[in-house]
């Protein structure tokens, strides 16, 4: 590749999965970057660095154009609402965001809902046309219905243990979530080239795995 690329890298459960899909591409990303605690790595080799980001700060590092490209959740992409372009996606940390009750939950007037994701949530229930007082959590969020502070939640699934294990059950799926390739809106013109064939060699090595 041409260009130098700075890749904003999530941290956590998307890197592991982004990784694997870059090693298998023929992008060895370096094995000391999966214990490391350092935050900027360079790899000369690829003739790219990565800043290892965490995962809901991804966008902003990428529409600010610290970084060209990025790898973020849909989930994280559609609440931040970033100015960048999506360009791909790497059907990785594949899982979904979903409305989430008690098994005996009644439909009250103006319920309280507690999400992570105050902006989707809220964009849901009112192209719904329902009312509900949207109550931002930051993590354990399924704690809200089991100790009174909202009536539902919307939150991400994967394998439902945690709901299994709260007591809790999905009403309603808003989306599936797979994570994404983004990229800033000038680094894509200026460096279209570097980008663009990172672009396809991702996508040959994800239709060669489906
Ligand atoms: N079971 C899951 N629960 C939550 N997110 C998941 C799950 N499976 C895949 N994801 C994806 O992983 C991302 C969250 O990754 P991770 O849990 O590492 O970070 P985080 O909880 O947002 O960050 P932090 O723990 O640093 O606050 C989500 O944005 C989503 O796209
Ligand atoms: O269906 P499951 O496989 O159980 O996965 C879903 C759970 O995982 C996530 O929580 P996370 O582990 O990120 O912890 P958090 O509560 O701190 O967000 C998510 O918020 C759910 O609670």
């Amino acid at each position: 590749m041409k260009e130098m690329l700075k890749v904003a890298m999530p941290k956590g459960r998307i890197y592991k999965q982004a990784s694997k899909l870059f090693r298998s591409a023929g992008l060895p990303v370096p094995e000391e970057i999966d214990e490391s605690r350092r935050l900027i790595i360079p790899v000369p080799e690829l003739n790219m660095e990565f800043i290892m980001a965490k995962p809901v700060d991804v966008p902003t590092y990428v529409e600010y154009g610290v970084a060209d490209i990025g790898v973020v959740g849909k989930d994280v992409l559609m609440e931040e609402n970033r100015n960048v372009y999506e360009l791909l996606d790497l059907g990785i940390a594949r899982c979904r965001m979903s409305v989430i009750g008690l098994p005996d939950w009644e439909p009250v007037l103006y319920p309280r809902v507690a999400t992570k994701y105050p902006n989707v949530a809220s964009q849901f229930f009112r192209e719904k046309g329902q009312q509900v007082e949207v109550i931002k959590l930051n993590g354990s969020i399924e704690l809200a219905p089991l100790i009174g502070l909202a009536d539902r939640i919307v939150d991400m699934v994967e394998t439902g243990q945690t709901l299994r294990e709260n007591g809790l059950v999905e009403q309603e799926v808003l989306f599936p979530i797979t994570s994404r390739l983004i990229a800033n809106r000038v680094s894509y013109r200026m460096k279209n080239e570097s980008i663009q064939a990172l672009c396809d060699l991702l996508q040959d090595t994800i239709a060669q795995k489906a």
